[in-house]
């Protein structure tokens, strides 16, 4: 008999990253990244676009009967051959007989599947390599139950030689795989945001939480590995900039490992293939979700009026 559906779905999200993560790494090293302005601050390179023709092109033909949705919009009739693959990773087809109850039979029709080819654009383009990931996220109707996280880059830093590139997964009421899961610093408050997008509004947002430390570095799957190893308390982003292909799969796997991702007023997201684009609620996101209601309870009055998920 074959696995279930939900396993099938993440072990070629799994197989189909990797081949993605390869692609980005394969245009940076021709040294042509063919940037496109999308709007103001808002790149695309051959490397967003490369990478998404291979995830959707390569599930589509795995999944027929799914919604997938990616960040760009695309042309897919030149789709390379060599980019569409049918793997489907061994390590999370093992995980057959641990699905929790409520995913044994999900229907390919509640089936929406999130793409960010290359979360972090900006910061590709700048060189700051191991702020890019790759984001395949799964929806179940409106909720976010299982999601990859492949950083192309990982292990950068340790020279020419070193081996590049790594993937987190998780699925809601399994656990999350991939990375060593450290426990963030008892006597700190520390706040990962936005290193490009910093306004009156977030920066109100965080000083009301007091840090100890503020990380602001790119991507929305960057700063969800900063939580789930530990690096940082919180995610908070108090402005409608993230869409549901940034926070579908980072927000799935933070909820197989014990977090939480909600908006500013504690609303979860979203994500069957109708909803609205943006999260204009905002981001919240707790690496230990007992902390969560602390952060919600600081957030300005004046911010939670403004960023009411519409
Ligand atoms: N309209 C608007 N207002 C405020 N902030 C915005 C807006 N559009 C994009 N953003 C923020 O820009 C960062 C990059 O966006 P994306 O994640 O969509 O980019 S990409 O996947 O790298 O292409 C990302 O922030 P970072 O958290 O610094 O990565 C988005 O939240
Ligand atoms: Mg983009
Ligand atoms: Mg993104
Ligand atoms: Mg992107």
């Amino acid at each position: 008999m074959s696995e279930p559906l939900i396993l099938r779905l993440v072990a070629s999200s799994v197989s189909v990253a990797n081949m993605a993560g390869r692609i980005i790494r394969d245009i940076l090293k021709t040294g042509d990244l063919g940037i496109v302005e999308k709007g103001l601050n808002d790149l695309q390179t051959e490397a967003d676009r490369n990478a998404q023709k291979c995830i959707v092109s390569s599930l589509m033909k795995a999944f027929p009967d799914v919604a997938i949705i990616g960040e760009e919009t695309l042309d897919y009739s030149d789709v390379n051959p060599d980019w569409i693959t049918m793997d489907q990773d061994a390590d999370v087809l093992k995980h057959a007989g641990s699905i929790p109850d409520d995913l044994k039979n999900i229907s390919a029709k509640d089936i929406c599947i999130w793409v960010d080819p290359l979360d972090g654009t900006a910061e590709f383009t700048q060189g700051l390599l191991d702020h890019v990931t790759v984001l395949i996220g799964i929806a179940v109707k409106e909720k976010a139950v299982a999601g990859v996280i492949y950083q192309p880059y990982y292990n950068y830093q340790n020279g020419p030689q070193a081996e590049l590139g790594r993937t987190i997964w998780g699925i809601v009421g399994l656990g999350a795989f991939g990375f060593e899961q450290v426990k963030p610093p008892a006597k700190e408050r520390i706040i990962t945001t936005t290193r490009s997008h910093m306004d009156g509004a977030v920066k109100g947002a965080i000083d009301a939480c007091q840090p100890t430390k503020i990380l602001r570095v790119g991507g929305a799957g960057h700063k969800v590995l900063l939580l789930i190893e530990g690096k940082a308390h919180a995610y908070l982003f108090a402005s409608p900039g993230c869409k549901k292909w940034d926070t579908c799969a980072p927000e799935a796997v933070l909820h197989a490992m014990g977090g939480k991702l909600t908006d500013v007023n504690g609303n979860f997201y979203q994500y069957h293939s109708g909803v609205k684009l943006r999260n204009d609620g905002g981001t919240l996101a707790t690496c230990l979700f007992e902390d969560h209601p602390w952060y919600l309870s600081k957030m300005p009055e004046a911010i939670r009026c403004t960023l009411k998920s519409k």
